[in-house]
């Protein structure tokens, strides 16, 4: 009994040193294993629970290329809870995405990512979930992308829907005072309805309340990925009120866009003619039909609607706000460009495609312009298929990747005076454009998930200025000075974006806009966008679209009526064949007028 006595006694004594030595074993072990679980590559110290995410600030690339300048060109931070390993140079960049482009081709599994589309669709999708299924798409929408560019008769109506937005936007920023002119929101629309023209073959006017609403809800939906993704980081987040609200808001604006989606694709199915291509849905469409082996399903069609015109409208939009920003802050660049329009097209006619060779100044501007503002400053992040070794690392399966193309861009290995804006580092002494200017820069990305927009989103940029400043002129307001400063969404745009727009050559605008109202645009406008429609696609009021053709002659006032005609006519004609690259219903156009 006393040797009991004297045990609980010597406990007693020594208890509260005990407690203190087995937390510190634990606290030991843990901090070991939190250590030990994760890859040998050097980077900054991670806090627990929120990891690195306080360093990034409000101008993430400038952290991460900051931190690339401390711990190399490959190195390991933590957001929230998870591991993440950024590649900052060129040679880095292109070892992982061109030489082992199938094991870092994955996406990670973030929740959000999942949610977008229901988990189908190509952008947050990869080999590793939807098996041979993600190449297979991948390739029918880099093949019907491709389209566009490639064959005259499809480039030529490309340019035209460029020429007509162009146009638009033309009148609607020359028509407003500075104080007015909002010109983040007129280019949004803009973007989206040329976007529109090439998805869906629909154009809408500026002042169409539905459509103005669905440009914000992209763009509301570009904010709230944004902070989803410091909610897939951290989900603790979540128990902030703010945050909440972004999870609720996600939903939301997923759901509606998916409905919006649903209902384009109803339409076009139900005026579908098989042989007859009116538009990118309908090449999607066609696709399905002729090519069973992809196995591609109607919620594939439309979550690959989704992935084109979500990727392909922000991406537009801020590009095209840079382009401005650069060209009232640089307005010597802006004189260089117009005088060389003016010395090809004197002042008297709009660009064509076929001019674009004789715009090799006003190229480099875009091209420099795509390098220096790095506004896609990382790729969407990618991750690991299976264990590998890159440099002197080892990489295991499933680690998140970041891809900072902006440190690439910004690299003063690679370039000369890499901060400094100049054009002329893409162009020979002679004055015409250096070989592939787009391959010595990153914006799209390499490799196996290299965006399939690139060389279309290219070609309809040159057209977009070509066409702008061979009519039109910006000034900056001198009431806000220029600042080339961006902020941080999906991609990143421009801070503050003021300037007056003008009319340069009266006659020549006047004339394409008048021939444009002449010459019928083979696009229907307004139709009804029906925001509402239910999940399953059916429309809550029966409200068919009208279909325009041009901008001022109309179908009859039933559409469906109207193109049943057309379909009429088509399977009329004797042997039946339509091009199929005839994107947008050139010919159904030409056979209806007929
Ligand atoms: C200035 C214009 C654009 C830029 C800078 C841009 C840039 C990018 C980037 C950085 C990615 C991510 C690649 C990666 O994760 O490694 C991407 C993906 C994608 N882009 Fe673009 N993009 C542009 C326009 C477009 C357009 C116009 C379209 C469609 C018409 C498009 C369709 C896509 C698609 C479908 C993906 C997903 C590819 C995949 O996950 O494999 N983009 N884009």
């Amino acid at each position: 009994m006393s040797l009991l006595f004297k045990v609980v006694e010597f406990l007693d004594d020594f208890k509260a040193e005990m407690v203190i030595s087995i937390l510190l074993l634990f606290l030991l072990r843990k901090i070991f294993s939190y250590f030990s679980s994760r890859p040998n590559i050097p980077g900054p110290f991670p806090w627990p629970v929120i990891g690195n995410a306080l360093s990034l600030g409000d101008k993430p690339q400038q952290s991460m290329q900051a931190m690339a300048k401390k711990y190399g060109n490959i190195y390991l931070m933590k957001l929230g809870n998870v591991d993440v390993i950024v590649l900052n140079s060129y040679k880095v960049i292109r070892d992982a995405l061109q030489r082992q482009g199938r094991v870092f081709s994955g996406r990670p599994q973030f929740n959000s990512f999942r949610q977008i589309s229901q988990g189908r669709g190509i952008v947050f999708n990869s080999e590793l979930s939807l098996g041979q299924k993600w190449t297979d798409m991948k390739r029918v929408v880099i093949k019907l992308l491709h389209r566009f560019t490639s064959k005259s008769e499809t480039r030529g109506l490309l340019c035209r829907h460029v020429r007509t937005e162009t146009l638009h936007l033309v009148k609607e920023l020359c028509g407003k005072s500075k104080e007015e002119n909002a010109a983040e929101n007129i280019i949004q629309v803009g973007v989206a309805n040329l976007v529109c023209a090439m998805m869906f073959g629909h154009r809408y006017e500026y002042s169409n309340k539905e459509f103005q609403d669905l440009v914000s809800l992209n763009r509301e939906f570009g904010k709230v990925i944004g902070s989803g993704s410091q909610i897939d980081v951290m989900p603790w987040i979540k128990v902030i009120p703010k945050f909440a609200n972004v999870v609720k808001t996600f939903d939301f604006l997923n759901n509606r866009t998916n409905n919006w989606m649903i209902a384009r694709s109803k339409e076009h199915r139900q005026t579908y003619v098989h042989g007859v291509v009116r538009d990118v849905v309908d090449t999607y469409i066609a696709e399905s039909i002729d090519n069973p082996k992809v196995n591609m399903t109607e919620e594939d069609v439309i979550a690959l609607t989704t992935d084109v015109f979500g990727a392909g409208q922000d991406t537009l939009s801020t590009i095209i706000q840079w382009i401005f920003l650069y060209l009232i802050y640089f307005t010597d660049h802006q004189q260089k460009i117009k005088d060389e329009l003016d010395r090809t097209l004197r002042g008297r006619r709009l660009p064509t495609i076929d001019d674009r060779h004789n715009f090799p100044f006003t190229e480099a501007v875009l091209h420099e312009i795509f390098r220096h503002s790095s506004f896609t400053p990382s790729t969407i992040p990618h991750s690991t298929t299976e264990p590998t070794t890159l440099g002197q690392y080892h990489i295991p399966e499933n680690s998140i990747i970041f891809v900072n193309q902006y440190a690439a861009n910004r690299d003063d290995g690679a370039w000369e005076n890499a901060d400094d804006f100049d054009p002329y580092r893409f162009l020979n002494s002679d004055g015409s454009l250096v070989h592939k200017p787009h391959e010595r820069y990153l914006s799209f990305s390499t490799g196996i998930r290299k965006c399939p927009g690139d060389e279309i989103s290219r070609l309809l940029l040159m057209h977009f200025m070509a066409t702008f400043f061979s009519v039109a002129e910006l000034e900056p307001d001198s009431d806000h000075p220029p600042e080339l400063e961006g902020v941080y969404n999906l991609s990143m745009r421009p801070k503050q974006l003021k300037f007056t727009a003008k009319i340069r050559h009266p006659q020549v605008y006047a004339n394409a806009f008048s021939h444009l109202e002449k010459v019928a645009v083979p696009v229907r406008e307004n139709p009804t966008l029906n925001l509402d429609k239910t999940q399953n696609g059916e429309s809550k009021a029966n409200n068919k679209p009208t279909y325009k053709l041009g901008l001022e002659s109309e179908f009859s006032d039933n559409d469906f009526e109207a193109l049943e005609k057309v379909h009429r006519a088509v399977r009329r004609r004797k042997n039946g064949k339509m091009p199929l690259d005839d994107i947008n219903g050139n010919e159904i156009y030409k056979l209806y007028i007929k």
